[in-house]
């Protein structure tokens, strides 16, 4: 009978038990709570004794295993074909297991056993709830329990993947004990409880007999260029980064260093996964849950450092400690410390949870999701706008009694937005966005300022960029945002006043300068000055001339004696011929041809090079009083090849400079289809053989055009009309008060009247090559002497 009753499906046994109750008016209930019981018994059954062979893992497959699936047995992906059920049983070996008695087997049981093994061993209930709630919400959110489908093994394959693919969740053995690894204690500390943890952590591993080698204990607060250890790992096999710190809510050093870890993580020209390098790492965090439990904030710092070391590639060798100073003190940092240094000692198999650990911060600072899935969902393509576009006011709707629904190009609970400002963006109201440059923070530190220093005299701790439009009409191969910004090609959005860009851009801007105080390395009369913005570069992303109020932003912001380099793509000819006086215009030329055209900038427009050529008209007839520029940006097997195309479009706009730029590596993606690879990425002596190339065809048609100044170091380098040559000697650089003198004078002028002389140390060819004398070096270990930061 019960062989039988097995064989039934269970929505029969359900549906015969339903019409019974129903038939018998509520007489059959019994026989109707019978029918349940055996089908939860069912269900209990089949999801408790057996999983999918796809899904089911082994640490160590038997030889039975083997034999029954494969080769390679369990242990690493199963290939079996046929699916075949196997008994959970065979899910064994997990470290935490075995280091905390723990007798469960899937994630959720795993935290909760692990609670309570780690109460039983510290008799902290606090920190056992802590800890229990790391890593519940690192194995699984919440226990559901027809998911607790176990992680795959997928054995070491991590270290041999190509940088850019994501680790994925996996249950590996080192091949290295850790004791034979080379440890290092971080710690940075406020008020001294962090650095005495973070000292009886060395003191014990400097104790522990069985370690191999001594352990190193630093103060990050210490450390001169923090990628050295978190971009670049110092040079020694098998390092364990054990970091101490404590939480604060308001701004510290701490905040400089969890933005290092993101920023690393979000620069496109550095190893997606730059600590997989490392043996493994651990948190402890110091805190206060009396005063920070009820705001989620208990510890966050340490979590979010946690979070970020695992995004980096690094694997979490033991939880994330979270000791409460005020309840528990020293003694329970001491436990935790103990228990670490314990497992050490164990050799079995780590969990290393990649994609839950997503879930782990609460703002989930997750920028690679939203660039490659959310992205997608905001994305709007040019051809399904035509519905929108015929709605929008903007648009210029046939219909006046249409009902239009203006939309905001970036709401605040939009994927785009938690996109942009995953990645530090501030959005400002609805369209606009600002983010402190790689080059103001290298300025503010004493260091390097970005090419404009060398070009045009722009001191960058003393630069915001920003943009009034985060919509842009291209999707360039080269575009570090790789296109997860909105697209389209008119302006259909809700539009926000130019003062509440303009105020909302500078507080962002120093909002985030603030948070720079505490950093190693900032001179005090830079970060003074840095609140007092001189220059806007008007290029973060997406395309400023789109905003329909740019000339009123572009007045408010010269009003206020900022200047103005506004960097459009050569698509909106129509706005670009009504544009105000600007103290530089960029038009981005990023190939010599229709087709090459295409194919970098990927336009939106149909006609995009008919607008390109009108763009290039305007600029040599409407716009001829401005300083125009060309920018080139330079792809090797794209559009370096064509010296007397870009010669053609030289001689048609008569631009006063030409910036031409080797581009950068911001990783290839299929998702949204850029196809760049490091091949593509020019040299810097490329980049000269290439512009000389250049000049040589322009002056051969006598149009005037000299080798001004370069940056090496940016890869760029600054070709000038001769009209800015003076008794031999180049002034491309700009007298900015002069510039504001004359527009408040409202008399006409012209690019020729604010310039100033170019420096010895920007010119081309000087011993320099455009690095200011003034600024310091930074030697890193093993390498030449560089700048301390890239541009973006
Ligand atoms: C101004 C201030 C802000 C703090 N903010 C937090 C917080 O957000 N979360 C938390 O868990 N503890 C917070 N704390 C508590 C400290 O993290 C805790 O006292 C810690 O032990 C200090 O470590 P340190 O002296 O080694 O730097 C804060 C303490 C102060 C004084
Ligand atoms: S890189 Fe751009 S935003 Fe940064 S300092 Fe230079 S001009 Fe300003």
């Amino acid at each position: 009978m019960s062989q039988f009753l097995d064989k039934l499906p269970s929505s029969l046994v359900l549906s015969v038990a339903l019409t019974i109750y129903y038939l018998s008016g509520g007489r059959g209930t019994i026989i109707f709570a019978i029918s349940i019981l055996y089908i939860i018994t069912r269900v209990n059954k089949e999801t408790d004794n057996t999983l999918p062979l796809s899904q089911h893992q082994v640490a160590s497959p038997t030889k039975k295993d083997k034999k029954e699936h494969g080769k390679g047995g369990c242990g690493k992906l199963c290939t079996c074909k046929d699916k075949k059920e196997v008994p959970k049983k065979t899910l064994s070996g997990l470290k935490l297991k075995k280091s905390f008695g723990l007798n469960t087997a899937n994630n959720s049981d795993i935290a909760i056993d692990f609670t309570q093994s780690f109460a039983k061993k510290t008799s902290s209930p606090l920190a056992a709830i802590a800890i229990s709630e790391s890593i519940t919400a690192e194995a699984s959110p919440e226990p559901k329990p027809l998911k607790r489908v176990p992680k795959l093994f997928k054995g070491n394959k991590n270290a041999t993947k190509k940088a850019i693919t994501k680790p994925e969740s996996s249950m590996t053995k080192a091949e290295t004990s850790l004791l034979d690894s080379n440890i290092i204690v971080f710690y940075t500390s406020l008020t001294g409880a962090s650095e005495r943890s973070a000292k009886a952590l060395f003191e014990k591993l400097n104790t522990l007999p069985q370690l191999a080698n001594k352990p190193e204990l630093i103060n990050i607060d210490e450390i001169i260029d923090l990628d050295d250890y978190f971009t670049n790992t110092p040079d020694k096999e098998n390092l364990i980064y054990c970091i101490v710190l404590p939480s604060y809510d308001v701004d510290s050093p701490i905040d400089y260093f969890l933005q290092s870890l993101q920023d690393t993580y979000q620069d496109f020209r550095v190893d997606k996964y730059p600590l997989k390098k490392l043996l493994g790492f651990t948190v402890l965090g110091l805190g206060d849950s009396e005063s920070w439990g009820s705001s989620g904030k208990f510890c966050y710092q340490a979590k979010k450092t946690d979070y970020w070391l695992g995004k980096l590639g690094a694997r979490r060798i033991f939880p994330v400690g979270e000791v409460c100073m005020k309840t528990g003190g020293d003694a329970k940092a001491i436990e935790w410390i103990d228990m670490f240094v314990d497992a050490l000692k164990d050799d079995e198999p780590i969990l290393y949870e990649y994609a839950d650990s997503d879930n782990e911060v609460e703002d989930g600072e997750d920028a690679e999701n939203d660039q490659s899935s959310s992205s997608d969902e905001t994305l709007v393509d040019v051809e399904d706008m035509g519905n929108m576009m015929k709605g929008s006011s903007l648009s210029g709707s046939s219909n006046p009694n249409e009902q239009v629904e203006v939309k905001q190009m970036v709401a605040k609970n939009s994927p785009t937005y938690n996109s942009l400002t995953k990645q530090g963006y501030t959005v400002v109201g609805s369209h606009s966005g600002v983010k402190i440059c790689r080059w103001t923070k290298s300025a503010l530190r004493g260091r390097g300022s970005c090419y404009k220093f060398a070009f045009y005299g722009i001191k960058s701790h003393l630069c915001m960029e920003t943009t009034p439009s985060l919509s842009c009409s291209n999707k360039c191969v080269f575009c570090w945002r790789h296109g997860t910004n909105p697209v389209g090609t008119n302006w259909r959005w809700e539009v926000d006043q130019p003062d509440v860009i303009l105020n909302g851009a500078l507080q962002g801007h120093y909002s985030k300068i603030k948070q720079m105080r505490g950093v190693p390395g900032v001179v005090a009369e830079r970060f003074q000055e840095a609140f007092q913005v001189k220059h806007c570069a008007l290029s973060l992303v997406g395309e400023p001339i789109f905003y329909p109020y740019i000339n009123e932003f572009l007045g408010m912001l010269h009003e206020r004696e900022i200047s103005s380099f506004l960097v459009c793509n050569a698509q909106h000819p129509d706005q670009l011929a009504t544009l105000s006086k600007v103290t530089q215009l960029y038009v981005s030329i990023d190939a010599p041809n229709k087709a090459e055209l295409k194919k970098i900038d990927r336009p939106l427009f149909k006609d995009y090079w008919e607008r390109m050529l009108r763009c290039l008209d305007i600029l040599r007839t409407t716009q001829s009083h401005q300083r125009t520029v060309f920018r080139l940006t330079l792809v090797k097997g794209f559009n370096m090849t064509e010296v007397n195309g870009y010669a053609d479009l030289i001689e048609r706009a008569r631009p006063a400079l030409i910036e031409i730029k080797g581009a950068t590596f911001c990783g290839s993606s299929a998702g949204n289809g850029n196809p760049l690879t490091m091949q593509n990425i020019p040299f810097y002596e490329e980049c000269q053989r290439f512009v000389e190339a250049v000049v040589e065809e322009v002056n051969r048609r006598g149009l005037g055009y000299g080798l001004a100044a370069e940056h090496a170091h940016s890869c760029c380098i600054l070709v000038a009309s001769n009209d800015f040559k003076k008794d031999g000697e180049w002034y491309t650089h700009i007298n900015y008060p002069k510039f504001f003198e004359l527009l408040k004078s409202g008399k006409d002028f012209d690019k020729l009247d604010y310039i100033s002389k170019t420096p010895e140390f920007a010119l081309y060819g000087s011993e320099s090559a455009g690095f200011n004398p003034e600024d310091t070096r930074v030697k890193r270990k093993g390498k030449k002497t560089t700048f301390a930061a890239n541009e973006f």
